[in-house]
């Protein structure tokens, strides 16, 4: 991922985006293809902003990761994390791959068993649950909770056991290990708020085995998002391990290791994180422990599956400075570049235009705050009014972080699969905008 630092070399040109995408084609008739559909057809249906989501892509890296874990001999269940892209097109998809869901909220619990997914496959992250959650999760019977305090701890044994019922937990396990990622996506260090410190992790394992309501079955640790390294992946695991053994030698089981998310891809020239080196990394330090695996990936299955389309309002000329590309997305669709100055390729969607020589441009949004930009002295080939272009990787942590500041409508959302293309979630109408917003009868004018 990005941050403020500027890179030292040269951004990747159209060419290498497209080499880069395999799911992206430039058809010198149709233009930009997303698995075999042309983006044009969809903008011109559909209008822009718009979120395209490639199912035949999605699929594809689903089946690799979960080829990866089996080439490697490991029975690994894989839980997506829904919060990545919680579209219930996209959960029911991945449920039909055989993904169950890592949860964080009561909204994604209902969004999963929507989706279809068996409570049994349901992971339940994250690190304040609310007591309504964990009733209605602990009710349902969900497969595991991933436990994150003490304090945690003493909350689900006093609800299970009003319910009269066990909650299978893990505690999920701070490792204290740097994941090399951006400061606010990193969750494996002490000082970060996830998670039970290492040291404390034995000990309140032990308790737990000693408390009503609660069946102890392991250990969970995930260390940040957007991880391109396996070494950090390596020194988590290698930790969780000696902490298997560790509560083993002191008489207890431990049947469950699961082994978080993360997984990192390639937004500009970074090298992708491998599936097959995870799965790697997981044989290499918790092969021998006789446990069942499991993992929460997001990003990595999702985000190069998806684009936002989006189209030029106006090219705001500067003189001999870089002009500003005012696009019609905003940062109220896709957030990540004001976030966490993020960088997203942008790609145009014309045969034409995407081969013109390129130079510098200042790509924003028409929201009010100069932080409304997606990319800075992008080097792209001249646009104007009208032309449309797509902001790729946006398939995880887009449409999910969209708000309607500045009162902009949700965009519209399209599934491409099999060579068609269905909408999933039609652009927001404006009187959708104030649903819900009740006026006193004193103020009460047209409204
Ligand atoms: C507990 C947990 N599991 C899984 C994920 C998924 O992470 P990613 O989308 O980076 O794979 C996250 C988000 O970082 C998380 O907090
Ligand atoms: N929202 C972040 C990822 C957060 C991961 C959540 N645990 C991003 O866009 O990169």
């Amino acid at each position: 991922m990005a941050d403020a630092t500027p890179f030292l070399d040269p951004d990747p040109s159209v060419a290498e985006l497209l080499a880069s995408h395999p799911s992206l084609k430039m058809d010198p008739l149709c233009g930009l293809m997303l698995d075999g559909v042309a983006l044009n057809a969809i903008a011109d249906a559909v209008g822009t902003p718009c979120w395209v989501m490639g199912g035949d892509t999605l699929r594809t890296r689903v089946r690799r990761m979960q080829q990866a874990m089996r080439d490697a001999g490991l029975n690994v269940s894989l839980h997506y994390a829904v919060k990545a892209n919680d579209h219930l097109a996209v959960l029911s998809l991945l449920r039909e791959e055989g993904a169950g869901a890592d949860i964080v909220s009561g909204g994604e619990l209902a969004r999963a068993l929507k989706a279809g997914i068996a409570p049994a496959h349901i992971v339940f992250s994250g690190v304040g649950k609310t007591d309504a959650e964990l009733e209605r999760a602990i009710g349902l019977g969900i497969g595991q909770i991933n436990v994150e305090s003490a304090e945690e701890l003493d909350i689900i044994s006093s609800i299970a056991s009003r319910l009269g019922t066990r909650a299978t937990i893990t505690l999920r396990v701070n490792p204290d290990v740097d994941a090399g990622t951006h400061a606010k996506i990193t969750t494996g260090l002490a000082a970060n708020k996830f998670g039970i410190p290492y040291d404390h992790a034995a000990a309140l394992y032990a308790r737990a085995a000693s408390l009503p309501g609660i069946r102890a079955v392991g250990f969970a640790t995930h260390i940040g998002s957007q991880i391109l390294s396996v070494a950090p992946y390596r020194a988590a695991y290698a930790r969780i391990a000696d902490l298997v053994r560790t509560v083993r030698a002191a008489g207890q089981t431990v049947e469950v290791v699961d082994c978080g998310g993360g997984l990192g891809i390639s937004y500009r020239t970074e090298p992708e994180g491998q599936p097959e080196a995870l799965a790697g990394a997981m044989k290499a330090e918790l092969g021998g422990l006789d446990v069942r695996l499991a993992i929460e990936p997001g990003r990595w299955l999702a985000a190069p599956a998806g684009l936002l389309l989006s189209s030029v309002i106006l090219n705001k000329a500067r003189g001999n400075e870089a002009p500003f590309l005012v696009l019609d997305a905003a940062m109220n669709d896709l957030l990540r570049p004001s976030m966490y100055d993020a960088w997203h390729g942008i790609v145009p969607l014309s045969p034409h235009v995407a081969t013109l020589p390129a130079g510098p441009a200042h790509v924003v949004g028409p929201v009010c705050e100069s932080g409304d930009t997606f990319a800075r002295d992008r080097h792209l080939p001249p646009m104007q009014r009208g032309a449309r272009v797509a902001i790729l990787d946006t398939g995880a942590y887009g449409a999910v972080m969209s708000s309607t500041y500045n009162s902009r409508p949700l965009a519209a959302e399209v599934l491409v699969e099999d060579g068609t293309w269905h909408v999933i979630r039609p652009r927001q109408s404006l009187e959708a905008l104030w649903q819900g917003e009740t006026v006193p009868a004193h103020l009460a004018g047209t409204a």
